[in-house]
């Protein structure tokens, strides 16, 4: 039998955590070797040899997480948000003297919803208008959701590169925060709604016709998969990937 790799959960105690916990305990390659919340002391990796830590915590721990582990040549799978340009630079600067190890950030494990951003991106120059609408939980305490904020990014990057104007807006008179959140020049809404789990729209509009590309999270197992696959590539992607899509092969 080949041996196990050794996977530790951060964040173990919480919505994603412990359906990580039960995804990675089921795995007959991984073996749960921790399960760390709030109070845990980080040396417990290094006690328990893990190999690849899970991190599903809070945005004001990711980076203290990740850093330690890639300190110690552990390499990790990063779901939790908060990863703003600045966190990212200072990893980058990190990893660069940790060479050998590799830490996927991926503000979407859904293979559905990284499909949903890659379409939106690809459809995104040949409309007027985009915005997005982020629908999530009532507990979540960030917004816009990091999904929403990456899948602008990706609109962003692909209407600058492909020459298309902002998207009209003759607002002049708002009350705050009625446009949104401005991501990368792409309006972004946030709902949070009990009874809602993870979902989005990208609203594209031209003369006449709408697309709506949505998908929708309505369990949180939909982000198992990705995790798998992200704990099982990540030793052989050195340096900062981010996005799962980096382990995608999403041509057609
Ligand atoms: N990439 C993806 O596909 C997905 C990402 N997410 C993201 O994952 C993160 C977690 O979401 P969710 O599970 O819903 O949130 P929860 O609030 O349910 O869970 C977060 C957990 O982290 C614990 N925690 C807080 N501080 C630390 C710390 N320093 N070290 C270890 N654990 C800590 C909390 O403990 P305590 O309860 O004691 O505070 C809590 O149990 C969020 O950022 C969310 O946006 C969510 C879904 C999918
Ligand atoms: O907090 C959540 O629930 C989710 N967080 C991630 C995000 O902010 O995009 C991923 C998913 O949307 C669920």
């Amino acid at each position: 039998m080949t041996e196990q790799l050794a996977v530790a959960v951060l964040g173990a105690t919480g919505r994603m955590g412990a359906e990580a916990v039960k995804a990675i305990d089921a795995a007959p390659d991984l073996d749960l070797v921790a399960a760390l919340g709030r109070e845990d002391s980080l040396d417990t990796l290094v006690a328990a040899g893990a190999q690849c830590i899970v991190d599903l915590s809070v945005p004001d721990a990711t980076f203290e997480n990740v850093a330690f582990a890639v300190e110690r040549g552990i390499h990790a799978v990063v779901g939790t948000t908060g990863w703003d340009e600045g966190r990212l630079e200072r990893l980058t600067s990190l990893l660069a003297d940790h060479p050998a190890t590799g830490v996927l950030i991926a503000p979407n494990f859904a293979l559905g919803s990284v499909l949903a951003s890659a379409f939106a991106a690809r459809a995104a120059r040949y409309f007027e208008s985009v915005e997005i609408v982020e629908l999530h939980h009532p507990d979540k305490v960030d917004a816009p959701s990091g999904t929403a904020v990456r899948t602008a990014a990706l609109i962003a990057q692909a209407r600058q590169k492909a020459g298309v104007p902002a998207s009209p807006d003759a607002t002049s008179a708002e009350r705050a925060g009625a446009r949104g959140a401005d991501v990368d020049g792409v309006r972004v809404h946030s709902v949070r709604l009990r009874g809602l789990v993870a979902h989005q729209e990208v609203l594209l509009g031209g003369v006449g016709e709408q697309l709506t590309i949505r998908h929708d999270s309505y369990h949180r197992e939909s982000f198992m998969p990705g995790i798998l696959l992200g704990v099982r590539t990540v030793s052989s992607r050195p340096g900062l990937t981010v996005g799962l899509d980096g382990y995608l092969e999403l041509e057609a």
